[in-house]
């Protein structure tokens, strides 16, 4: 009887480790709530999340730290790269992550290409030499410019010249904040000019962009601890008019970057535009703007302040700090 008890102890487990992985933060509590196998494995699958936001994903574990309240780590589905749509569910806490793969394999935005054959023909690329590098960080805007090999090049995932295609490249870890919520910082030193993530989240047409912005901004001001991801840039012509606007959305799918908090002045990093040889649409990624110390927290600009009795008030800290964080007109 009591061998027959632990068998359908351990099947239920078993059961449990498969399912409740993919079960959102408050389906997971029911669960937990229901049998005392399947509070076991709720609490693992917590501990394994807050672990690491990247579920497994990135180079290294992305921890979340929460000094102030019981909340162990935000929820959202993770993808290392940009994506035009996203699986409406993906597991996290369990054994099983999907391996490190090669990002251009994850990445609906492949689809996205010029033609085959639009990069280079190097092989082993140089930077230096090949004609896809291209790098302006003073592009008249506060966006700089980069060109990388990619889908359309002769060259494989190895490149030299596919720096911001591997992923997030440094230590960092998500820590709340009492008023700005969750923050990305870093976690070891990063050299002034290093790439640290790029933006990873849906691309929308402005149309949806501009629907979804509606709904984000009232459940923000119905719902306290709402915090929306949704960035908007705008690639510029020379002569300063807007030629491209890339809306994206990293509120229910994104990486990391997502946890990244406004800064009136600027902030610490450089957010630039790459484009991949290959491909249609360019990449927000970002820079260290200086050094930057473990521990310090990593900050943008997110444009314009418009400065707006309705916007939502920013919490920066710093000198120049409107009071009020930029906002897209929707
Ligand atoms: C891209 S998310 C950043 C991560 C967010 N803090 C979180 O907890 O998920 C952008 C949202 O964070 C909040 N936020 C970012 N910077 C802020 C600031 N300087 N002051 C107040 N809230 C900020 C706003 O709610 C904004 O819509």
């Amino acid at each position: 009887m009591e061998r027959k008890r632990i068998r359908e102890a351990a099947e239920l487990r078993q059961w449990a480790e498969l399912v409740l992985p993919w079960l959102p933060p408050a389906d997971l509590a029911a669960a937990a709530i229901a049998c005392k196998p399947f509070s076991l494995v709720a609490a693992s699958i917590t501990a394994r999340r807050s672990a690491d936001a990247a579920r497994g994903l990135e180079r290294y574990p992305i921890p979340f730290s929460n000094p102030l309240d019981s909340q162990p780590y935000s929820y959202f589905l993770y993808s290392r790269s940009p994506i035009l749509r996203f699986p409406s569910s993906q597991p996290w806490g369990g054994d099983a992550v999907e391996p490190l793969s090669d990002p251009s394999s994850i990445s609906d935005l492949a689809s996205v290409t010029i033609g085959s054959r639009s990069g280079c023909d190097c092989g082993d690329c140089d930077p230096e030499r090949c004609p896809c590098w291209f790098a302006d960080s003073d592009s008249g805007g506060e966006i700089g410019l980069l060109r990388e090999c990619g889908f359309g090049c002769g060259c494989g995932s190895g490149c030299e010249n596919r720096a911001t295609q591997k992923g997030v490249s440094v230590r960092v870890k998500v820590v709340k904040d009492p008023r700005k919520g969750w923050g990305l910082h870093a976690d070891q030193f990063v050299k002034k000019a290093e790439f640290i993530c790029e933006y990873a989240g849906e691309y929308l047409t402005t149309e949806e962009a501009r629907k979804r912005q509606r709904s984000y901004d009232e459940l923000a001001r119905s719902k306290m601890k709402f915090f929306p991801a949704l960035v908007v840039v705008r690639e510029h012509l020379p002569s300063g008019k807007a030629c491209l606007r890339v809306n994206i959305d990293a509120t229910k799918v994104g990486n990391v970057a997502r946890f990244i908090n406004h800064s009136c002045d600027g902030g610490n990093l450089i957010p630039v535009l790459v484009r991949n040889s290959g491909s249609m649409l360019p990449r927000l990624c970002f820079f260290a703007a200086i050094d930057l110390l473990q521990g310090q927290e990593l900050t943008f600009s997110y444009g314009d302040v418009r400065v707006n009795i309705d916007g939502f008030p920013c919490f920066c800290g710093t000198d120049v700090c409107s009071g009020v964080l930029p906002s897209e007109e929707t």
